[in-house]
Order: structure tokens, then C-alpha cells, then sequence
């Protein structure tokens, strides 16, 4: 394990974490008794080949899926028996979610889309407008506020999300393939800037298929057949 992460608080726990699907009546096993901690301000990439379970997994972490079985510690909470309604309260204001196709609301502008989370708040509003207006100018966007994001490039999008994605100030931020619509230089871009957001302290796991991507993480699970194959940690 890399050392600045020794001795770190637990941020995510899955014990055996089991997730079968039906298909035309046979069961699928897409995650196969997963089990493994990350420690509170680790960067970690899963790879594996496509079907080998990634997204299920990311999934799963991000409170969208549950787990047939096993269990899912989320900053010491279990997770895995959640109901719909909590599952979705926990996630708006705990994850924060970065896509490959950036999943902007094309009516909205720069703004009002790193705010969306706000929609979704029960409760007070703490601050949002000023750190929307914070994270976009940390992300480059100060002079893009009122555009829409047909007016942005798709390196200048994807920042947009990730400043949404980073509203709430979650315990956990999870991207599946952020930069696989990016051409090379807003890749590397997006990428520098989940290298800074992990400096600061958030806990990050990233998706690819993207080695050059991955080797970015201080660790690596490679899946399986649903199953961990390698793990850097170990
Ligand atoms: N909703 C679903 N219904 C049935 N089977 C599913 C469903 N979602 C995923 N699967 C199956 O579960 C397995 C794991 O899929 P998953 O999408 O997690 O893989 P992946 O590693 O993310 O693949 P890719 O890299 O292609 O996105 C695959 O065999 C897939 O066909």
C-alpha cells in the first residue's frame, strides 16, 4: 500500500459482496465475492476487461445498485440495506459521480449544472451558489458561467461535472471512464485535475481501460470474471 495512505481512517469497506443478474433465466455472476478496503483520501483505478464487472462494482459504491449479498461500509455506514429513498438522500450529499459522456442538462447553463445537486437537498442550502462559483473557477470556467454546454468543448464539459460532482463536498468521488470521449489533451487536463482533487485530501476511484489513466492511481484492482484478479495494495 502506498504510504501516505497508511494508517488512514477506512472510507469504503465491501465484505463479499456478491451481484448476480438474470439473463433469459440463467444467472449472471457479475461480482463474485469482492472484498477490499480503501483507506479516506486514496486514488484507486479498477480495470479489467469490458464484462469483467467494473461498472457493476462502481455501481454498487456509488449507492445507484446493492448487493445481492455481503456488505457495502460507506464512512462507517451500511449501505447495503438501504432503501430506495435513503440510498438516493445518502447519495446526493456522500458521492460524487463524473461520467464518460458528462450527463449535462443541455438547458441549463455552466452554473445552474454545477448546482443541480442543490435541487435534491432536504434542508439548507450551506453555501452552494459561492462554492459552485469556487469549484468553476478552480476548474477554468469562471469566464463560462452562463454558457450552455453546446457552447463547450468537451474537455470544458467534463469540468463542469466534475465542479457538480464536487459540490457537496462527498466522502467518496467515482468517475467511469472520464476522459474516454476526451481528445488527448483534454484528457490529459481532466486528468491532472482528479490528480489535484486527490492532493486535496478526496478519495477518488476512476474507471478505465485506459492504462496511462490508471498508472495515475496510487492502486490499481484489476477484475475478472467478477472477480478481483490483482490488486496493487496487496
Ligand atoms: N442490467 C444487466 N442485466 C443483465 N446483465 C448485466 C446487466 N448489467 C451488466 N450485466 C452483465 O454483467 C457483467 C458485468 O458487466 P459490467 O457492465 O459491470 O462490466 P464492465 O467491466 O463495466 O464492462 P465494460 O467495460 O464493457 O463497460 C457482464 O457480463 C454484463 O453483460
Amino acid at each position: 500500500m502506498n504510504s501516505s495512505s497508511v494508517g488512514a481512517m477506512v472510507m469504503v469497506r465491501l465484505d463479499a459482496v456478491k451481484r448476480n443478474y438474470s439473463v433469459g433465466g440463467q444467472a449472471l455472476v457479475a461480482l463474485d465475492d469482492v472484498s477490499f478496503e480503501l483507506p479516506q483520501g486514496q486514488f484507486m483505478a479498477i480495470v479489467g476487461s469490458s464484462g469483467s464487472g467494473k461498472s457493476t462494482l462502481l455501481n454498487i459504491l456509488g449507492c445507484l445498485d446493492r448487493p445481492d449479498s455481503g456488505r457495502y461500509l460507506l464512512d462507517n455506514v451500511d449501505v447495503s440495506t438501504f432503501d430506495d429513498e435513503s440510498a438516493s438522500d445518502f447519495r446526493n450529499r456522500r458521492i460524487g459521480f463524473v461520467f464518460q459522456s458528462f450527463h449535462l442538462l443541455p438547458r441549463l447553463s455552466v452554473l445552474e449544472n454545477a448546482l443541480l445537486p442543490r435541487r435534491f437537498l432536504r434542508g439548507p442550502d450551506e453555501g452552494l451558489e459561492q462554492r459552485a462559483h469556487a469549484l468553476l473557477q478552480r476548474m477554468g470556467l469562471q469566464r463560462h458561467l452562463s454558457h450552455r454546454p453546446d457552447q463547450l468543448s468537451g474537455g470544458q464539459m467534463q469540468r463542469v461535472a466534475i465542479a457538480r460532482a464536487l459540490l457537496m463536498k462527498p466522502a467518496l468521488l467515482l468517475a467511469d471512464e472520464p476522459t474516454g470521449n476526451l481528445d488527448s489533451k483534454s484528457a490529459a487536463d481532466v486528468l491532472a485535475l482528479f490528480t489535484e482533487v486527490h492532493a486535496s485530501g478526496q478519495t477518488v476511484v476512476i474507471v478505465t481501460h485506459d492504462a496511462d489513466v490508471a498508472a495515475r492511481a496510487q492502486r490499481q484492482i484489476s477484475l475478472r470474471d467478477g472477480k478481483i484478479e490483482h490488486d496493487s495494495a496487496v
